[in-house]
């Protein structure tokens, strides 16, 4: 059976300067694969052209064997999920909107999703923050709920870029578990010189392209073992009192979302392109931006309900 990506000898030239050539690997599914490298070296350039969102150079990709013309660019970006480093700032509104936007995407419709409320609680967030507008959370936050929403949307490779920069180390950990176990195959970009012995996998060290095999990992101490992070701010939190969040909260109530007529600014593909879209984009990779256009031009959208975000059925 054909791996689920396929990337043989992708080049990635910017402003006729060559960043990256000869870049091949395979993935299967479930399969971990870090990237890393010196800062400048190309990992953003090539996670970026294993979304379609840029044109590579030269190269081949193939997703379960069919290059990205034959499955069609919004379909690719769909079930190979882009997540940036930080949040775009043009994101508006609130990430249960984005969530439930992202879904009326005509490549999303009808796919399974994972439980966003128990990848909220599994990464030591509080359900609060998928009605909290974008612009008033944390970096950290901002990081772990683009993650969550990103997850929870099924797709088949998740590509992500320093998933845990803006995380405390517990958050770290969090992350590192919720990824692990996604079911999604990762190329994961890292600084964190531990993060791969951590988790598992394999690495792409660029600028050669190397693949190395990892031994693998000690098992991660349970989800349930590491603290929450509001114990970690507030001590006297410790027995739960209260706070609807954290540990204590996995089955605690979704807030009510009260979209209140704010729209996202924009979906997760589009919000991972904006800085590299030029107007000048080719024809070809711009048609999953109609969706986009559908999004924002068919007036209020209802907000979602609890049972929409929870998802009817679990991550393929
Ligand atoms: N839109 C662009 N226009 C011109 N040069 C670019 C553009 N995007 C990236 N580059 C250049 O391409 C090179 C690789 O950039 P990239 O962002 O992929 O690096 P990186 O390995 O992800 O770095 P870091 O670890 O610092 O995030 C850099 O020299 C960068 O300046």
């Amino acid at each position: 059976m054909a791996p689920v990506l396929e990337v043989r000898n992708l080049r990635r030239d910017v402003a006729d300067r060559n960043i990256l050539s000869n870049i091949s690997f395979t993935l299967e599914a479930g399969e971990i694969l870090f990237v890393r490298g010196p800062s400048g070296v190309g990992k953003s350039l090539l996670l970026r052209a294993l979304a379609c969102l840029d044109h590579p150079q030269g190269g081949t990709l193939l997703l379960h064997g069919s290059p990205p013309a034959h499955v069609g660019y919004p379909a690719w970006r769909t079930a190979v999920s882009y997540v940036p480093q930080s949040r775009a700032s043009s994101l508006r509104g609130t990430p249960a909107e984005l969530y439930f936007n992202a879904q009326r995407f005509a490549a999303q419709r009808a796919r399974p999703r994972g439980d966003l409320p128990a990848l909220i609680h599994d990464l030591g967030l509080e359900q609060v923050v998928l009605n909290q507008q974008w612009g008033e959370l944390s970096g950290g936050q901002a990081q772990r709920v683009s993650l969550a929403l990103s997850v929870a949307l099924g797709p088949r490779v998740l590509l992500l870029d320093e998933p845990t920069s803006a995380c405390d180390p517990v958050s770290a950990l969090r992350v590192e578990q919720v990824l692990r176990t996604c079911g999604a195959a990762l190329v994961w970009v890292t600084h964190d010189p531990q993060q791969p012995a951590r988790v598992g996998g394999r690495i792409l060290e660029l600028p050669l392209g190397t693949v190395v095999h990892l031994p693998l990992p000690p098992p991660p101490p349970p989800l349930a073992s590491l603290p929450p992070v509001q114990m970690l701010i507030h001590p006297s939190a410790e027995g739960g009192g209260g706070g609807g969040g954290g540990e204590g909260s996995k089955h605690s109530s979704v807030p009510a979302l009260d979209g209140g007529g704010a729209r996202a600014g924009v979906g997760p593909a589009a919000a991972a392109a904006a800085p590299l879209l030029p107007a000048s984009r080719p024809a070809e990779l711009r048609d999953g931006d109609a969706d986009v256009d559908v999004l924002y031009g068919d007036g209020a959208l209802s907000p979602p309900s609890p049972s929409q975000l929870r998802g009817a059925q679990g991550v393929p």
